[in-house]
């Protein structure tokens, strides 16, 4: 085994961070105009009316709103619900908050209105991607009264085409509230009522986050948090599964420091004569999880194109450094089966069958502590029901993925055997690892999933990228490498 230089493992600790280190958010305060603080909000329709009567729409400032018109706007809201799966449930102890659906209430505060999509674009989405048209869509009015909380949860996905989430906080007095974010091991914390406290008025507070980042409104201690809650879309991904997506562009990366960094340490590792000498594949476990739908409709290619064309934050950077070097880059669907229960022999069965076929191809890998599959398609609710005919019929194809300890000279990057997934073809390949994914996507076993909306169809699911590369100098040339070599 050849050792490696202390130039290519600064390379590869640079192609690292570079994806690891910018927080998924956005935050800070906004100054807006006076009459964005305005706010007219009431249930009754104008056939109801009558001018005494206590529920014709009222108005109210933000800025100046007092303790009596803000409870008359939180007796207003409905008890907020939230989704987990296919349930609506209503749960205070998971959710206590108040909300307003778009048509109880109307104000001239509009985000793409704003510098918000100027920051967003600037500051969340990276390279090309910072140029690209978004959709920003009202979506609820919620009201978090003294005691009022929302527990970790993901923002559950409107749609294929939706990759972020925003709040905005207004000025009304509160304490407590503040949201925080988790995510690849990390947390941050956003208190909008400290925020708002020392901004300039009239200001708002805002935060935007991709939305498969888990977050938690923790309790308002004090008065009233009132926030309008948005959904990000890119305005140019068509949603409709059965469309084929249109090919990425190809654009040069865009000049960003955060790009330009991840592209030369990209650069200088596979410039490094000592960093797979004999080629061979490069993995990134993606930072973040994207929607797919979860019914047999998404489970045609077309959802990983869709998927190339949603990528986020780093996950997005990682690509076009890698279209910008030429290099063959090939997303998978990852999902893993470790977590088996002891009620379910045909995936106990399966399970052994992969390892079988795994150590047939004289690798050693810890069996039965992580088998993975990597697919080209989604593996949809409707398979997981028809384990024994579908995804066992997949295993016997050998379409797992087992991960081991990597050689010491690639630093802790994990090696793993690669099996191709469907039809009858199976190529056997070795991945070093760049980044190991945050997480799988399980599917042996049913997956609670807790989301800000009841499940529309679309679900989260893990990916990863997977870029094949040659010799050093040859990098592009990946086909005449075997995939199945000793590193
Ligand atoms: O109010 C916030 O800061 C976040 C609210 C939230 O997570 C949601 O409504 O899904
Ligand atoms: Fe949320």
């Amino acid at each position: 085994m050849s050792s490696t230089t202390a130039s290519t493992i600064d390379a590869l600790k640079r192609l690292r961070e570079s994806l690891t280190r910018k927080p998924p958010y956005v935050s800070g305060t906004l100054p807006v105009q006076p009459d964005d603080l305005i706010l007219f909000f009431g249930k009754e329709d104008i056939s109801q009316y009558q001018p005494t009567s206590p529920s014709c729409a009222l108005r109210l400032n933000y800025a100046t709103a007092g303790l009596g018109r803000l409870d008359a706007l939180s007796q207003a809201c409905d008890r907020a619900s939230f989704g987990v799966d296919n349930q609506t449930v209503l749960d205070d102890t998971y959710r206590k908050a108040g909300k307003l659906d778009t048509a109880f209430f109307s104000t001239p505060f509009v985000p793409e209105r704003s510098r918000l999509v100027e920051v967003i674009r600037g500051s969340l989405l990276e390279g090309k991607d910072a140029t690209r048209p978004i959709h920003i869509e009202l979506y609820k009015l919620n009201v978090y009264d003294e005691g009022s909380f929302f527990k970790p949860h993901k923002d559950t996905p409107r749609s294929g085409s939706m990759f972020a989430s925003l709040v905005v906080v207004f000025p009304t007095l509160h304490e407590g509230g503040a949201l925080v974010l988790r995510h690849g091991g990390e947390e941050w914390t956003f208190d909008s009522a400290q925020v708002l406290a020392s901004a300039a008025p009239p200001s708002v507070a805002y935060i935007s986050f991709f939305s498969d980042v888990e977050h938690e409104v923790l309790p308002v201690t004090k008065g009233h948090r009132v926030t309008l809650t948005y959904n990000i879309y890119y305005a140019d991904v068509d949603d409709d599964p059965n469309l084929p997506a249109a090919l990425p562009s190809m654009d040069p990366l865009a000049a960003s420091s955060h790009g330009n960094m991840l592209l030369s340490a990209l650069k200088d590792l596979l410039d490094a004569p000592d960093f797979l000498p004999k080629g061979g594949a490069l993995g990134f476990g993606l930072r973040h999880v994207y929607p797919v739908l979860a019914d047999p409709g998404d489970s045609m290619s077309g959802s990983l194109d869709r998927v190339r064309r949603l990528l986020k934050g780093p996950d997005a950077l990682v690509l076009q450094a890698c279209t910008a070097l030429d290099l063959d880059a090939r997303l998978y669907f990852v999902y893993s089966f470790n977590k088996r229960t002891p009620t379910d022999p045909a995936l106990d069965e399966a399970a052994s069958a992969a390892s079988l076929s795994a150590s047939a191809s004289g690798f050693h890998e810890d069996l039965g502590q992580l088998s993975l599959i990597m697919t080209e398609q989604t593996i949809v609710e409707h398979d997981r029901f028809n384990m024994e005919s579908s995804f066992k019929q997949r295993i016997r194809w050998g379409s797992t993925w087992h991960v081991e300890k990597g050689p010491p000279y690639l630093m802790g990057i994990r090696s793993a055997v690669v099996y191709n997934f469907g039809d009858e073809r199976s190529l056997d390949m070795k991945v070093s690892w760049v980044t190991v994914p945050n997480s799988w996507t399980k599917i042996s076993q049913p997956m609670l999933v807790y989301g800000n909306e009841t499940s529309l169809g679309w679900t989260y699911v893990n990916v990863c990228l997977v870029v094949r590369v040659g010799q050093p100098g040859r990098r592009w040339a990946w086909d005449d490498v075997p995939m199945d070599l000793d590193m």
